[in-house]
């Protein structure tokens, strides 16, 4: 395992490639990206620019093509994949468009599961819930709640094994405008506090005063947002 002083994320000259030969397609071509811990960075970008990729490379669900992907130091490009899945599940967390939570299990319940699959104690569930504003409904299920609750109760569960990454894809999509500040503030507010590097992919342009830094794909290559 090589392992360097370095925290949060960082990819470096990664690239990821589909296909071959007159229709590869460069999902990501030659992107460099170092997040701090405590950093929230919007990447905004059109439809099929990479953002998925860039996200998906990030928490070691696809191997780049070439290049080198480090969280917490620990280059994960090195790892097999067992000590993948490890990692993911100690270090990164994902919040996904709809919250992505089990219809059964109440919020609290959601929470617990994390516990149950890493077998390691994480935050505790209630002050957790209470940090993202959600205490007061820890005892319902997903279909009794709100889009923007579930989405709440979604980042609590991202943060629960306390991960050094947090990757979000969408998080406002099935928002209305007022619930969608509200999610990015909770975002922003949760990244500062718990010192997680953090990466939100959006579509979403009204969300991105609440974010430390905004970056643009296109063509699978990251700029600055002008
Ligand atoms: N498994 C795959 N096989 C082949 N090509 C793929 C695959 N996954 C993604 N691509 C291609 O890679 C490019 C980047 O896709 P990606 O999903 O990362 O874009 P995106 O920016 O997330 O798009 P959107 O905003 O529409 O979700 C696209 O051209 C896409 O068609």
């Amino acid at each position: 395992m090589t392992v360097t002083t370095t925290t949060g994320l960082s990819l470096s000259d990664v690239c990821l490639s589909f296909g071959d030969g007159d229709s590869t397609v460069h999902a990501l071509d030659h992107v460099d990206l170092e997040v701090a811990p405590g950093e929230l960075v919007a990447i905004v970008g059109p439809s099929g620019a990479g953002k998925s990729s860039l996200l998906a490379v990030a928490g070691g669900l696809s191997k780049p093509s070439s290049g080198t992907v480090k969280v917490d130091g620990i280059e994960l490009t090195a790892l097999d994949r067992k000590a993948t899945t490890k990692l993911r599940r100690e270090r990164i967390g994902f919040v996904f468009q709809s919250g992505n939570l089990l219809p059964a299990l109440t919020a609290r319940d959601q929470l617990l599961l994390v516990e149950k699959i890493t077998g390691r104690k994480g935050r505790n569930p209630d002050e957790l819930l209470a940090s993202v504003g959600m205490d007061h409904r820890a005892d319902r299920r997903p279909g009794q709640l709100s889009g923007g609750e579930r989405q709440r109760v979604g980042i609590a569960r991202a943060l629960m094994a306390g991960p050094s990454l947090l990757l979000v894809d969408e998080p406002t999509a099935a928002l209305d405008r007022k619930r969608s500040h509200e999610v990015v503030e909770l975002l922003a507010k949760e990244t500062h506090a718990s010192e997680v590097a953090t990466i939100m992919v959006t579509h979403d342009h009204e969300v991105l005063p609440h974010c430390d830094r905004v970056l643009e794909m296109v063509d699978g290559r990251l700029r600055p947002h002008s």
